[in-house]
């Protein structure tokens, strides 16, 4: 399962990245087809994060090749988000506006995305003030209220506690079910540590190390088949 013959969304042909001295990306090739949805996973450093914010634009490639299909709208979100100092129904409304919508529609099209999110009862309230669930929840609800392509997400239950995690994951999971049967099913690439949560949420898991993809697999195979030695050690040093 590596993209198919449809048009990808995004494909990468020996691609190089460094800060400074250190190589972050080395030689990745990568092809993402729209609907897919991949899992990164890998030890702390190994470039899940720096390929997520070059799939996303906010970092460039130093060599090699990327093509992006750039009708397709994405948006990322982050494990700590970022909320501005007001309300939590203007942090979504405010991205709305900032993509076009007007100021009226932008508040209840914002409205309505808390509910999907169940915030609306915290509607009024200072976002930098809702707990770190909340936020994350909020920082979903932003980015879906812009009606994404795909959706990119970089250890999105990292910083939450059990319950939450939960939560933000069920929403996840939620949100690709309704986009599963969507005319465009949404893409999503995120990164994790939570190999339950790559099984319940991937359909494909990429596997990196230092900088380079190791294997690249359809989540079953993954966790049932053959893999590189790195990666099996990987696998069940986070299973024991
Ligand atoms: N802004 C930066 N400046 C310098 N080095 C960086 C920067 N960001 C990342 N790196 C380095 O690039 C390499 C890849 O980092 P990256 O954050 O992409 O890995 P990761 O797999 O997401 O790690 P983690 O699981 O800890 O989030 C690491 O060696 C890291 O120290």
């Amino acid at each position: 399962m590596s993209g198919g013959a449809t048009r990808p969304w995004v494909e990468l042909r020996q691609v190089t990245l460094r800060y400074g001295h250190v190589q972050a990306l080395a030689g990745v090739t990568l092809r993402i087809a729209p609907g897919e949805r991949v899992a990164l996973v890998g030890a702390n450093g190994s470039g899940k994060s720096t390929l997520l914010r070059l799939l996303h634009g906010l970092v460039g490639a130093h060599a090699g090749g990327l093509q992006c299909d750039a009708a397709l709208r994405q948006a990322m979100l982050f494990q700590r988000p970022h909320m501005l100092r007001t309300s939590a129904q203007n942090n979504v409304a405010l991205a709305l506006w900032l993509h076009g919508t007007r100021w009226r529609d932008a508040r209840l099209q914002a409205l309505a995305a808390l509910q999907r999110v169940e915030l609306q009862g915290v509607a009024a309230r200072n976002a930098r003030t809702l707990s770190a669930g909340q936020q994350q929840r909020l920082a979903l609800a932003r980015a879906w209220a812009l009606r994404p392509d795909v959706l990119l997400l970089d250890e999105p239950t990292a910083s939450l506690d059990p319950h939450a995690k939960r939560e933000v994951e069920a929403l996840l999971a939620d949100f690709a079910a309704a986009a599963a049967g969507a005319a465009q099913p949404v893409t999503m690439v995120f990164s994790s540590h939570n190999l339950g949560q790559v099984k319940r949420l991937a359909r494909r898991v990429i596997y990196m190390e230092h900088g380079r993809l190791v294997a690249d697999l359809p989540v079953h195979d993954f966790f049932n088949g053959p893999l590189p030695e790195a990666a099996r050690l990987f696998v069940k040093g986070e299973l024991v």
